[in-house]
């Protein structure tokens, strides 16, 4: 389904949609990272997107939250322009970012008082939600580790509990369960689940294919900087799996099962 019925069907539903993109445009020199994307992500959907390496998940990501300015095209959050009112876009959604920037020499508890001092949270409201996710991200162990010495995981665990803080409406998170262990991955997945479940709206890129048919209701395939296939989960795999239809519509390796053959020599 062409994303642009997913957009008609939200507003004739009467939904404002949790992300839109318009025209979505962005070249580094040569590289055209990503090429006039539209993408509508209904209010309260679980929304997966997939793509191999180099697709443009990240730059079209980053241009949605306002991360990095787009050569062309916006970006919408419940209707509010990210670059026209980038306070209010914000206040409404929380962002977990590839490769995150965040102050490090600070222990897990100071991180989320910090910032949650800077967005305004009520101290007695603070503790309690700092203490709740710690509890939840199991991070409690670390009280005395700083984040600059949290491994991966940690990282990533820590990175979702600062998007999940001011409680937005919309999570944006890049590569949400990358190096994250099977226990703890178990536990994003809920604290995710119970999120949408209570009128929240994810939007979140991975690789792993399973994952997203596990989680997400409504998915959309980038390669080469172009969204290729988009709408609910059922109709986009239709009779496939989502790893059968992303591998017939982005091709396979053409070296694949060919080639380095000195390996098994
Ligand atoms: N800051 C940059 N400078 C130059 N080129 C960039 C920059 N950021 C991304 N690119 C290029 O843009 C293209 C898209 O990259 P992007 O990181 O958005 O893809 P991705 O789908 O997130 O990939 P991956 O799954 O590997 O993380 C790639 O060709 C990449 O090399």
């Amino acid at each position: 389904m062409e994303t642009d019925a997913v957009a008609q069907r939200s507003e004739a539903a009467g939904q404002v949609p949790a992300l839109r993109l318009t025209g979505l445009h962005k070249a580094f020199g040569a590289t055209v990272a990503v090429s006039h994307v539209d993408l509508t992500v209904p209010g309260g959907s679980f929304f997966g997107l997939v793509g191999p390496n180099g697709a443009g998940k990240t730059t079209a990501l980053s241009m949605a939250v306002g991360l990095l300015r787009p050569d062309e095209g916006g970006s919408e959050v419940f209707g509010v322009d990210v670059w026209g009112d980038p306070v209010q876009a914000r206040a409404l959604m929380g962002v977990l970012p590839d490769g995150l920037a965040m102050p490090e020499r600070l222990t897990g508890r100071e991180l989320l008082t910090f910032l949650g001092q800077l967005r305004g949270i009520e101290p007695a409201v603070l503790a309690e939600r700092t203490q709740e996710l710690l509890d939840v991200m199991e991070l409690n162990d670390a009280e005395t580790t700083l984040v600059v010495d949290y491994s991966t995981g940690m990282r990533k665990k820590i990175g979702l509990a600062t998007a999940l803080l001011h409680g937005p409406r919309l999570l944006v998170l890049d590569e949400p369960f990358e190096a994250v262990d099977p226990v703890s991955a178990a536990a994003l997945k809920t604290i995710l689940i119970r999120f949408v479940e209570s009128g929240g709206s994810v939007v979140l890129s991975s690789h792993v294919m399973a994952l997203v048919e596990q989680l997400c209701d409504t998915v959309a395939i980038m390669a080469k900087g172009r969204v290729v296939a988009a709408g609910p989960l059922a109709e986009v795999r239709g009779e496939r799996t989502l790893e059968q239809t992303f591998v017939r519509l982005v091709g396979s390796d053409e070296h694949a099962g060919r080639g380095l053959s000195w390996l098994a020599s």
